[in-house]
This record gives C-alpha cells, sequence and structure tokens, in this order.
C-alpha cells in the first residue's frame, strides 16, 4: 500500500561536462541503488537513476547537452518523463570549484520558477577560504537559488546533506515507477522509452503525439534479449503512415530502436514491432493523456 503521505517528484541534474554530475549520482543513490543507473539515452533526457525510500521516489534525470550553447528549450520533446527544467520538481545545478558564471550558459536559470539547488563540486580540492569565497561568488552571481550546497562527491564529504533538502521540495504524489527491487519492469520501460524516442524523430508531428509504446515481452536470454513491442495508434489511417511503403519506416524504427537497446544493455537484442490501432480503453488514456490527467 502506498500512503497518502507518499512523495514522488523529478530532479533534474544539470552542469558542463566534467563537474562531477554522475560521481555525485552514484553518490546520492549509494546503497539505496534499487533500480537502476543505468542511463537512458532518449533525445532530450536520460534517466540517471530511481531512488526509492520507504515514503519517496526520486527520480533523477539530466537533460544532455543543456548546458551547451547552441541548445534550444524550444526543441524539447514532450514525453513521459516530466524533463524540462520548468516541469521538474527540483534542479541540482552543479558546478565544480573553479567554474565561474557564464552568463551564456547560466542565463536561463535565473529566469526559473523551479528550486534550484546550487551544488558546488570537489570541494576536496579546496585552499583556504576559497568554499567560502564560492559560496559567495555564486550568491550573487545566481540570486533566485534556493540554496547552495558545497560537497566533494568523490569522497562524499556532505553529499547527504542533499537528500533531505531534496525531499522537501518533492510533492505529495504515488511513485511514478514500480519500486520492486527487480529491473525487469524497468527494463521495460527504457525499452520502450527508445522506441518512442526513434518514433519522435522518425515521424512528423502528429503521429508520435498518438502513439503509445506497449511492451508485450521482454525475455532475457543468456546471449540476447527477446523483445516484443506494440507501437499503438488511435486509427488505421495512422497506421499506414508508421508502417510505411513496403514495411520500410516501421523496419528504420525497429533498426534504430534495436541498436540504442543492444548499447543500452550492452547485449544483443531481437527486436519484434507490431502495429495495432488501439482500443476505446487505450483511445480514453490518450485522451485523458492530452488534456494532461495522465503522466
Ligand atoms: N577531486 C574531485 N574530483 C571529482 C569530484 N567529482 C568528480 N570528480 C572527477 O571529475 C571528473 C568528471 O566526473 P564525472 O562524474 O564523470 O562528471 P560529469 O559531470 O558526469 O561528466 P559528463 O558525463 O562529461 O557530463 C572525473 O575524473 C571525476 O573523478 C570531486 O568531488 N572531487
Amino acid at each position: 500500500m502506498v500512503s497518502s503521505s507518499f512523495k514522488a517528484g523529478f530532479v533534474s541534474i544539470v552542469g558542463k561536462p566534467n563537474v562531477g554530475k554522475s560521481s555525485l549520482m552514484n553518490k546520492l543513490m549509494g546503497e539505496n541503488l534499487s533500480i537502476i543507473s543505468a542511463k537512458a539515452q532518449t533525445t532530450r533526457h536520460r534517466i540517471m537513476g530511481i531512488l526509492n525510500g520507504e515514503d519517496f521516489q526520486i527520480v533523477y534525470s539530466d537533460t544532455p547537452g543543456i548546458l551547451e550553447p547552441k541548445y534550444s528549450l524550444h526543441d524539447a520533446m514532450m514525453s513521459y518523463v516530466k524533463v524540462s527544467l520548468e516541469d521538474a520538481d527540483a534542479i541540482l545545478l552543479v558546478v565544480s570549484l573553479e567554474d565561474t558564471y557564464e552568463e551564456e550558459l547560466f542565463e536561463r536559470f535565473k529566469k526559473l520558477g523551479t528550486p534550484i539547488l546550487l551544488v558546488i563540486n570537489k570541494i576536496d580540492l579546496a585552499k583556504g577560504t576559497q568554499v567560502n569565497d564560492k559560496i559567495a561568488y555564486w550568491k550573487n552571481a545566481i540570486s533566485n537559488i534556493r540554496e547552495i550546497v558545497t560537497v566533494s562527491a568523490k569522497t562524499g564529504e556532505q553529499v547527504d546533506t542533499l537528500l533531505p533538502k531534496l525531499l522537501s521540495l518533492m510533492p505529495e504524489h504515488p511513485p511514478f515507477f514500480p519500486q520492486d527491487e527487480y529491473t525487469d519492469r524497468t527494463e521495460r520501460f527504457f525499452a520502450s522509452e527508445i522506441i518512442r524516442e526513434k518514433i519522435f524523430l522518425n515521424y512528423e508531428q502528429e503521429i508520435p503525439y498518438s502513439t503509445e509504446v506497449s511492451i508485450n515481452s521482454f525475455k532475457e536470454e543468456p546471449d540476447i534479449i527477446r523483445i516484443s513491442a506494440v507501437i499503438y495508434v488511435e486509427r488505421n489511417s495512422q497506421k499506414g503512415i508508421v508502417i510505411g511503403k513496403a514495411g520500410s519506416s516501421l523496419k528504420k524504427v525497429g533498426m534504430e530502436a534495436r541498436k540504442d537497446m543492444e548499447s543500452f544493455f550492452a547485449k544483443k537484442v531481437f527486436l519484434e514491432t507490431h502495429v495495432k490501432v488501439a482500443d476505446n480503453w487505450r483511445k480514453e488514456k490518450f485522451k485523458l493523456r492530452q488534456f494532461g490527467y495522465l503522466e
């Protein structure tokens, strides 16, 4: 039973390359890692880890390239997972000790309503008053920061101060993902996300928003994973588009998805995809989602 005071939410970890996001993530997950810490690479986000506690679930994700100058927020794709900085429940903005404010990269954080915790990492390398100097520096550079936390993701120093701060920012919500220790259902989720990404990349506007991906079977054998997926569309006409001329479009989606799955699961993958027109129940679900009633 999930109690009514259960908290669940999304935390976006952002920062320039090499500031220590992955190291911090590993320390945050610690021994509590009960689901997965693999990276699901999709167009605009990857789930880095799902931290499950007795009465909470925090989904950590990062948004590759968000701190690269050319990233356009308008590119953000709609997805099951709340990915944009605006949609996250909290942002961990990671900088390393030697980083300085760069207008082009950090400007967008100044306008965000989402609570931002600025994490100054690599304090194990600090000399003299450097840590305090940096705290003052960043406070001044970005005024809407909720709090500044200094950590060393390498030694683990002060990383444990982050969790209570994050929990206080998570809304009351039932868990978004299965809480079980076994990874099977989560792996299915990642498999379907990879297919969804390929649908977004291969079809025009209407199709991605009118499809649902369901993983019918996921069988892991010693040398291969056999996955059977159904792509549900709303109407018959869309079925033809998804399949394409002599099956060419579906084949392309399948091939691209299989390749990504193989690198994600680090195993050979046999992927079978079918396209079906959704039944009434699913149609209802589409509609609910469009109106924002479904995650
Ligand atoms: N001294 C020190 N080194 C750290 C710390 N955290 C991370 N590093 C090192 O910094 C480098 C980058 O760390 P990552 O965790 O891979 O950084 P990242 O931000 O995930 O990098 P990208 O995946 O490129 O975005 C590695 O060599 C880490 O060992 C820290 O707290 N102290």
